[in-house]
């Protein structure tokens, strides 16, 4: 050890009870190690809580849940900054890394419903409610019959209006539910075969400046190896088409022993093309493998989905 245990820590966070829960979750793995700081979460809403009216991906996209905690640690109003590892963009800006990637919570899509069991019990016709691009591509790709509307908002606010009876069924992460102690309101998962995940969905990340070495030490202890790995490599798909979430993009990456595997998708929005690729490496060198499967699927012509996709977002301002 080369510096002495923290005193005093204030991690950054956004208000939703979600973000909260996460901040509190940390805050309690720290106070097991460090008993004598004192440690405090500071609550902030960000630009993409604020804009519940327009579709995420078209004003800016994940920065926007991100922005406001990195400006609080530049302006050393915080030390760190917990996120939805799903939220934080492919690239930190300069000066910013993450320290830390938590242990995952269940990775997979939840089908939630007050009437249905399932997908495949909705009649055609069903309004599903998602506002991924990746879920709707996948859905519909699936499930033509379906009628997918965007559904904004935190989870309490998204589940308000499945109960206010404007949809029949939404998508949410399976991670944020049980988190927040409403695993009762899974009706169904959706498996990585049917929907796969977002990278680094159902992970938490912590983001710190890059100079310092002292919470690089303290928050050590916090890194889960094997999530860290599978994220990686996530990420790594991402990275390769551009890093913006205006793609419907999956990548989800499941570790056995010394073995990684791979798969992850993409996809138009309308889920009318798909490219998918599934390759296992050593868990060691996520980057290679996340390489590897962003190249497999630029060989089925990942490019001429990707140019539909940016006709479509060019297209609705
Ligand atoms: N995009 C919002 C978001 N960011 C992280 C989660 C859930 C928790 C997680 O994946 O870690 C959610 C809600 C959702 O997708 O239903």
């Amino acid at each position: 050890m080369k510096f002495p245990p923290p005193k005093k820590l204030v991690i950054a966070s956004r208000e939703s009870r979600l973000a909260m829960w996460q901040a509190e979750h940390v805050r309690e793995k720290l106070a097991i190690l460090y008993p004598q700081c004192s440690i405090e979460i500071l609550g902030m809403t960000t630009r993409g809580d604020q804009i519940l009216d327009r579709t995420l991906s078209k004003v800016g996209g994940k920065g926007l849940f991100v922005k406001e905690l990195e400006v609080a640690i530049a302006e050393q109003r915080a030390d760190i900054a917990v996120h939805s590892l799903k939220d934080v963009a492919m690239t930190l800006p300069d000066g910013f890394e993450l320290a830390a990637v938590l242990e995952r919570e269940d990775p997979r899509d939840a089908f939630v419903s007050n009437e249905f069991d399932s997908l495949e019990a909705l009649p055609a016709g069903a309004i599903v409610g998602t506002s991924s691009l990746r879920r709707q591509a996948l859905i519909a790709a699936r499930y033509p019959q379906l009628v997918i509307r965007p559904l904004r908002g935190n989870l309490d606010r998204r589940l308000g209006k499945l109960d206010g009876g404007e949809y029949a069924a939404i998508i949410l992460a399976a991670a944020g539910l049980k988190r927040l102690g409403l695993a009762q309101r899974i009706r169904s998962y959706l498996p990585p075969e049917q929907s796969l995940p977002a990278p680094g969905q159902g992970a938490m990340a912590i983001e710190i400046l890059s100079e310092r070495a002292d919470l690089k030490e303290w928050l050590a202890p916090l890194n889960h190896r094997a999530t860290a790995l599978a994220v990686t490599a996530e990420r790594t798909v991402s990275r390769n088409f551009g890093g913006s979430c205006q793609i419907p993009l999956a990548a989800f990456a499941t570790i056995d022993g010394d073995d990684m595997r791979l798969r992850a998708i993409i996809a138009t929005p309308d889920g009318s093309k798909i490219a998918s690729a599934d390759l296992s490496a050593a868990a060691n060198e996520p980057e290679a493998l996340g390489r590897q499967i962003a190249d497999a699927l630029k060989l089925q012509d990942a490019a001429a989905i990707l140019a539909l996709c940016k006709s479509d977002a060019d297209g609705d301002v």
